[in-house]
């Protein structure tokens, strides 16, 4: 490295996401005279707001882009270094920024996030939504789209093609059913009919104990149409610079070039196996061309269940890769399977004195039988903060142990305008056959799916207002037999907090 040190800190963090915010405020209320850093690329912070601890474990908040300057005030030892990370040198402890500086650390902890995995990087018709400038570019191309294509089956790909209006939507998926990172079918049917005009039904419960579900035919595809202004009172208002949030959808029009109805497409079951321009299109084999006009759209892709659609743009909601590349050249960092920085249970990545968190890392750490990591708010949020005690408690050679936040997952979120709760395997994952299922389900109104493995809950999926999620948590971890209540546990009729008193 060619510059000289321009300072050593006691502590550095990249990243001003919410893990690396969190971690800051965290270290930097546990040591207030400790010199610390935070570099991060962009001009803004992200911050936790109106946080509200639900129950045990479950956790709300707002999340708002701030000025560094409002973290500088409350932390008066904090520097924020508005710069990128170019290349880290773990051996001198120090790091070098785009603009030249380098800057010295005695521990370091890295929270620099992750960015769209997208379909192509070359395209310019496949966009990514990460932060805000992705979000406003989106709502800008929107504006003039009259038929999108969204690729990908989580998170992004649920909330996008409920919000958008205005435009046709063609939803490719992978899978049989829709939203496969957060539910299954049976959740996914109960979900569907949103995609369609409301019509407010008020149906009794039904119990169903044992579950079955209609699934599409592969390649299969539907089409939901649905009058937004009757649904929607009000609309949605443009606000310069809001932050992309839990609600981040909420701060931007989405709204396409023709008005009123939304139109959306399901392909199920398929992949994208080309995107062409319009003038490859034009050189390409007619049988691919399909029913559409060539030079009509400015994009084309192609599905693996052989139909071809033109749009204005394709959104490629397909996941997150973690963001090591300038951390990685000439150190020795372990790597996961998903690219993440393998941490262990003190957040310490496989360098001395290198922590990381959010979703840069990977937790390699033997977990609880009732976590898993998903790259989420929660998670950014929990990790920074816990990252932050671990590199205070090693300074201050205290003792720390792997904090509760990390026994059980769960997640609330909303999708297609539904609270939704997510605890422990909601999906029964790695349990492979060795688990039961009870489902109850109004239509319209609430879906409680249960897993059971060996009598015992170890998961949840509860969509709507169903009350349920502390009793239902306290189940979990309690691990109590449940055996001797089988299908009564999901009797509407009784009400289970008073049951387990
Ligand atoms: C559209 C969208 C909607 C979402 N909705 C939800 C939701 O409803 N609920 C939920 O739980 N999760 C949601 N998520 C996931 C959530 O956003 C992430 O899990 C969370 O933001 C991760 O926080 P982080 O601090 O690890 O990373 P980030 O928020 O990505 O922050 C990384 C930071 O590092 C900085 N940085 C990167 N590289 C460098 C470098 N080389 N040098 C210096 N700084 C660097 C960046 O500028 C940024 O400030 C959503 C994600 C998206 C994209
Ligand atoms: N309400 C919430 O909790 C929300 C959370 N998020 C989080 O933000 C991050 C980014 O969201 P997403 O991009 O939706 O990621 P995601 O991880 O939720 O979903 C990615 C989806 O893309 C699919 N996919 C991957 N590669 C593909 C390919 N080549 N072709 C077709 N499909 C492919 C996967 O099967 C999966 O369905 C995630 O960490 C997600 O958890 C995002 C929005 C809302």
């Amino acid at each position: 490295m060619a510059n000289r040190k321009e300072k050593t800190f006691r502590f550095i963090i990249v990243g001003g996401g919410i893990a690396g915010v969190t971690c800051v405020e965290q270290l930097s209320s546990q040591i207030p005279s400790a010199d610390v850093a935070l570099i991060t690329a962009g001009p803004h912070i992200k911050t936790v707001t109106n946080y509200r601890q639900v129950s045990k474990t479950l956790e709300e908040f707002d999340v708002e882009e701030q000025a560094s300057s409002v973290l500088e005030e409350k932390f008066p030892n904090l520097t924020v270094i508005h710069s990128a990370v170019k290349s880290l040198h773990t051996r001198s402890h120090s790091l070098e920024t785009t603009d030249g500086r380098v800057f010295g650390y005695e521990k370091l902890c890295i929270c620099g996030g992750g960015r769209p995995k997208l379909l192509t990087q070359e395209n310019p018709y496949v966009l990514g939504i990460r932060d805000t400038d992705s979000a406003q570019e989106l709502q800008k191309r929107l504006s003039k789209a009259k038929r999108i294509v969204v690729v990908g089956n989580g998170g992004i790909a649920l909330e996008l093609v409920y919000e958008v209006e205005g435009c046709e939507v063609i939803w490719a998926v992978k899978d049989k059913a829709i939203g496969n990172t957060f539910f299954d079918a049976g959740a996914a049917q109960f979900l569907i009919p949103s995609l369609e005009a409301d019509k407010p039904e008020k149906d009794t419960p039904c119990k169903r104990p044992r579950y079955t579900t209609e699934e599409p035919a592969p390649g299969g595809s539907h089409t939901f149409t649905a009058d937004r202004n009757a649904r929607r009172q009000g609309s949605s208002s443009t606000e310069a610079g809001s932050a992309l949030g839990p609600d981040w959808h909420e701060g931007i029009v989405l709204q396409g070039s023709e008005q009123g109805t939304r139109r959306v497409s399901l392909e199920y079951q398929c992949e994208v196996e080309k995107i062409f321009t319009s003038e490859e299109l034009l050189n390409s084999p007619p049988q691919t061309l399909g029913h559409e006009n060539v030079g009509s759209w400015p994009v084309y892709i192609k599905l693996t269940n052989g139909k071809t659609f033109g749009c204005d743009f394709v959104v490629s909601a397909t996941g997150v890769v973690p963001n090591t590349e300038p951390f990685l050249h000439g150190n020795n960092f372990a790597l996961a399977d998903d690219g993440g920085l393998q941490v262990d249970d003190h957040m310490m990545t496989s360098e001395p004195d290198v922590y990381a968190a959010g979703d840069v890392c990977t937790a390699c750490w033997e977990h609880s039988p009732m976590w898993q990591q998903m790259r989420l708010w929660t998670q950014a949020r929990q990790m920074g903060w816990y990252a932050g005690r671990c590199m205070a408690a090693q300074v201050l050679s205290e003792p720390i142990e792997l904090d509760f936040c990390f026994e059980l997952f769960s997640h609330i979120t909303k999708f297609f305008n539904y609270k939704v709760v997510l605890l422990g395997k909601f999906n029964g994952q790695g349990l492979g056959s060795d688990h039961e299922l009870l489902v109850r389900c109004t239509k319209g109104l609430e879906y409680v799916k249960v897993v059971l493995s060996g009598g015992r809950m170890v998961g949840a999926v509860l969509i709507g207002e169903t009350d349920l999620e502390e009793t239902f948590e306290n189940l979990i971890l309690n691990e109590m037999d449940l055996t001797p209540y089988g299908e009564e546990l999901l009797n509407p009729n009784i009400d289970i907090e008073d049951y387990f008193d």
